[in-house]
């Protein structure tokens, strides 16, 4: 499958992208300062879009430049792109030279020349790519995540071990990043000088495609070959990107074969996963699989406290109780929410209490309240216009299905936070230019037929609650 990668470059697809590409820059610009841009950010040029993989080529004069870029900037580049064309799901840092007969597209030129200044250099990152916060020492077990967190404790164990690979799911924001970190820590401590690769997926696919187009893949299969403990975080994400899964598939044959330890996180189970080849979902569904649970309301409790502890503040139980009861989504958000009333206690002076809280996270405890998802809306809508939902995610091209369809592909981009890409895919694996379609015709047909608007705005009703 490694040679089709051709066909899924498309060089002329990236002109339409120079526009987003200016509006990325301009943002970079205004967030990384004008220092820091100038110098890395500013030769970067706009190379190829891979329509299958949803990556951009960022293009650097050279490869010493292309390094620092990757190593620094990537996750930032990627934040930059996705918040302008959801389609990008991430870059590919690659230096000029590596690139062969590509046409690049200049972006428009800055708005004022400025004075050129001496550069800081930014800070080199820590040699690990474990998070230091991240340990089994902070994370709190409770019902919905013990047996996770004690296959992952045995994971990090000297010795011979019980199940290989474990493969540990749940929902976002429930703590299998962090499950996945304090194994690494443990690991490390309990056989000193191991080779440890953390890794998430999405990283996983830019190192290897950016490999592929460097024509240097033995670098990219050495380092993750030769791990002890190989961890790749969200696998999700090769969902339908035929290349990278191969790949990932013989990654996995031979670290398993060799007797290293593999771990796995995923956003939902082996079985669940669509769009990966069965081949992989056999193999990581072979040794232990795990789920993580959203975390009840003793778990927020007792994380709460815990956070507030290692934080050194001062927050009355009053609150805690009120933070758990009322963010139960994920323990990011209740993290979040924490970490917010106590920035603002610190920089205001003022002690925490019931009323400073809710008015501190007041729009953040309103978007809380209720939250909508894709399989929500399409059996909503399926009920709502007495049809199937296997026919909502078929390729049946019928009006009394396809308008139902275009419908809950515009209620799953007005209502959830999900991207074009990832509705896609929820509708049988559409494209994502298919939902954009269907969002503007929606948008249109409701500003003209009573009817349609009529059926939206009580789906709407409903679904809100
Ligand atoms: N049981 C727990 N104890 C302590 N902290 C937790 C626990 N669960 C989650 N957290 C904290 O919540 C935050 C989000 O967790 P994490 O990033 O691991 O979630 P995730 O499941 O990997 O989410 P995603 O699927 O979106 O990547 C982190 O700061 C983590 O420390």
């Amino acid at each position: 499958m490694a040679n089709n990668k051709a066909q899924d470059v498309t060089y002329e697809n990236a002109a339409p992208f120079a526009q987003a590409w200016t509006e990325v820059r301009a943002g970079l610009r205004r967030d990384c300062g004008v220092r820091t841009f100038d110098h890395w950010l500013k030769p970067i040029r706009l190379g190829a879009f891979h329509a299958e993989d949803g990556l951009v080529e960022m293009v650097l004069p050279s490869p010493f430049m292309a390094r620092w870029v990757e190593s620094h900037f990537a996750e930032r580049l990627t934040l930059a792109w996705r918040a302008v064309a959801p389609m990008v799901s991430g870059v590919m840092v690659l230096a000029e030279d590596a690139v062969e007969g590509v046409a690049l597209y200049a972006a428009e030129p800055e708005p004022e020349a400025l004075a050129v200044v001496p550069q800081p250099i930014p800070e080199p990152r820590t040699a690990s790519s474990l998070d230091q916060r991240f340990t089994f020492d902070s994370f709190i077990t409770g019902d919905a995540n013990a047996l996770a967190g004690s296959a992952a404790r045995k994971m990090a164990e000297s010795g011979p071990v019980m199940f290989n690979p474990l493969f540990i799911h749940g929902g976002t924001g429930q703590g299998k990043t962090h499950l996945l970190h304090a194994i690494g820590h443990a690991f490390e401590a309990s056989q000193p000088g191991a080779n440890i690769v953390y890794m998430s997926a999405e990283k996983f696919m830019v190192e290897f495609v950016s490999a592929m187009r460097a024509k240097d893949t033995l670098g990219f299969k050495a380092k993750l070959r030769s791990a002890d403990l190989l961890m790749i975080d969200d696998v999700q994400f090769i969902a339908g990107k035929g290349s990278t899964q191969e790949e990932f598939l013989h990654t996995v044959n031979e670290v398993m074969a060799s007797g290293k330890r593999l771990v796995i996180s995923a956003d939902r189970s082996p079985q669940a996963l669509e769009g990966v080849d069965a081949r992989i979902l056999s193999r990581l569904a072979m040794g232990l699989v795990a789920d993580v649970k959203p975390a009840d309301h003793d778990l927020r409790l007792a994380i709460l406290r815990r956070k507030a502890e290692a934080a050194g503040s001062v927050v009355p139980e009053e609150v805690v109780c009120f933070l758990a009861r009322k963010i139960a989504n994920n323990v990011r958000e209740l993290e979040g929410a924490m970490n917010r009333v106590a920035a603002y206690a610190t920089l205001t002076g003022r002690a925490i209490d019931l009323a400073f809280t809710q008015d501190v996270l007041g729009d953040l405890l309103q978007a809380s309240q209720r939250k909508v998802t894709i399989d929500e809306i399409q059996k909503r809508v399926c009920d709502h216009f007495d049809i199937r939902q296997n026919d909502l995610v078929s390729a049946r091209r019928a009006r009394a299905i396809a308008r139902p369809r275009q419908i809950a592909m515009y209620l799953a981009k007005r209502l959830t936070p999900r991207s074009l890409p990832e509705i896609g895919r929820k509708f049988g694996g559409r494209d994502h230019t298919t939902v954009i379609h269907a969002v503007r015709q929606i948008e249109k047909l409701r500003a003209s037929d009573t009817e349609i608007d009529g059926d939206v705005r009580a789906l709407i009703r409903t679904l809100e609650g």
